[in-house]
């Protein structure tokens, strides 16, 4: 039985909490923490969890770790569970800057082996994974194009209108890498007219990727559309067109409940194989966080920004 602690017990810690509590096999929670003290005492007594006062007594306490506080803490917690040696699954993003995740990609080269799994579910959806086989047997001939909407029905108060490219299309940027087998070498975002319900925020904002074969992505991300969680997806290809399944649903917990179950049982049993992750890594951590940088500055400058990757580690070549 895999020992998980979990750092951060927010929405998405609660969540991973209860599905490996009462949805997955293989693992059992024995350790959380969350600054918000009474938040972690409160979900830890419900799981007969022990409640750490940091991060880094949770990974002393337990084999395999989860991230799951907010994103500028992500690089200290999965530094810290490499040089402790443990798995580390950390929600998205890998770390906020391209130069973090840099960071951490050393640390695991140093380390010599694969420790870390970045929570891209996208990769485990059903819908997703259809469509990638689908593309990659020829069934439209070689793509093209493909067009993507990522639809919030709401977002937190806090939410900035960069966090449509940092917090929310960075899931197009890690499921097109992986739909095509390419790298994003190129961004621009542009700014339409704005919907009323966004209090003050840019959106929708329509983002254009090139990817290294040519072929151009563009994502719609509307954050305040009200009707729904909607994601959506259709590739153009020579000979026809495929498009993404999935309901409209109320919110990504609903859309990608099932996805989630895949990815983390998926990962349980790759460490019970084998001790190491198999799903989306540091580098593909590190990818899409340097577009997010990339579409940072296009949202800022209005300009086509190039994205500049390092050369990429043997370690992550397969
Ligand atoms: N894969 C997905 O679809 C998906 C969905 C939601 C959230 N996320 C990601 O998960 C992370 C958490 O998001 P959320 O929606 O659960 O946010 P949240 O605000 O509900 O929860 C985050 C929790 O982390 C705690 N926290 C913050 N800094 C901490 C620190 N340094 N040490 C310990 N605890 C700390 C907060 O107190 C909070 O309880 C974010 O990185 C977010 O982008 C991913
Ligand atoms: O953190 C969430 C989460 O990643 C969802 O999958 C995405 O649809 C939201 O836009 C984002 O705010």
């Amino acid at each position: 039985m895999l020992r998980v602690g979990v750092i951060g017990t927010g929405m998405i810690g609660q969540d991973h909490i209860r599905r490996l509590t009462s949805v997955l096999s293989g693992a059992r929670v024995v350790a959380v923490t969350d600054v918000d003290t009474t938040l972690a005492a409160g979900v830890g007594a419900a799981v007969g969890a022990a409640v750490h006062p940091t991060g880094e007594d949770v990974i002393a306490a337990c084999d395999a770790v989860l991230v799951c506080s907010w994103g500028p803490s992500h690089e200290q917690y999965v530094l810290a569970a490499i040089d402790a040696g443990k798995p580390v699954f950390c929600e998205k993003p890998l770390a906020t800057t391209a130069s973090a995740c840099r960071r951490i990609v050393d640390a695991e080269v140093a380390c010599g082996r694969r420790l870390v799994q970045v929570g891209f579910m996208r990769r485990f959806d059903d819908a997703y994974r259809k469509l990638r086989n689908e593309a990659g047997g020829g069934a439209i001939g070689a793509p093209l194009l493909m067009h993507c909407a990522h639809r919030n029905r709401d977002v937190p108060a806090y939410y900035r209108t960069e966090m449509a490219i940092v917090d929310t299309a960075v899931h197009e940027f890690d499921m097109v890498r992986w739909m095509f087998g390419e790298d994003i070498v190129a961004i621009r975002v542009l700014v339409p007219r704005s919907n009323r319900n966004g209090a003050g925020l840019q959106d929708p904002l329509l983002i254009i990727l090139e990817l290294a074969n040519g072929i151009i992505v563009d994502v719609e991300t509307s954050v305040n559309i009200r009707y729904g969680y909607d994601i959506r997806g259709e590739i153009v290809g020579e000979n026809g067109t495929l498009t993404l399944g999935g309901p409209v649903a109320v919110d990504w917990r609903d859309r990608f409940q099932a996805a989630y179950d895949t990815e983390l049982q998926e990962w349980i049993d790759a460490l019970g194989v084998s001790g190491h992750p198999t799903g989306p890594s540091a580098w593909d951590g590190y990818a899409a966080t340097a577009v997010c940088e990339a579409g940072v500055q296009s949202l800022r400058t209005g300009s086509r920004v190039e994205v500049a990757l390092a050369e990429r580690p043997s370690l992550f070549l397969s």
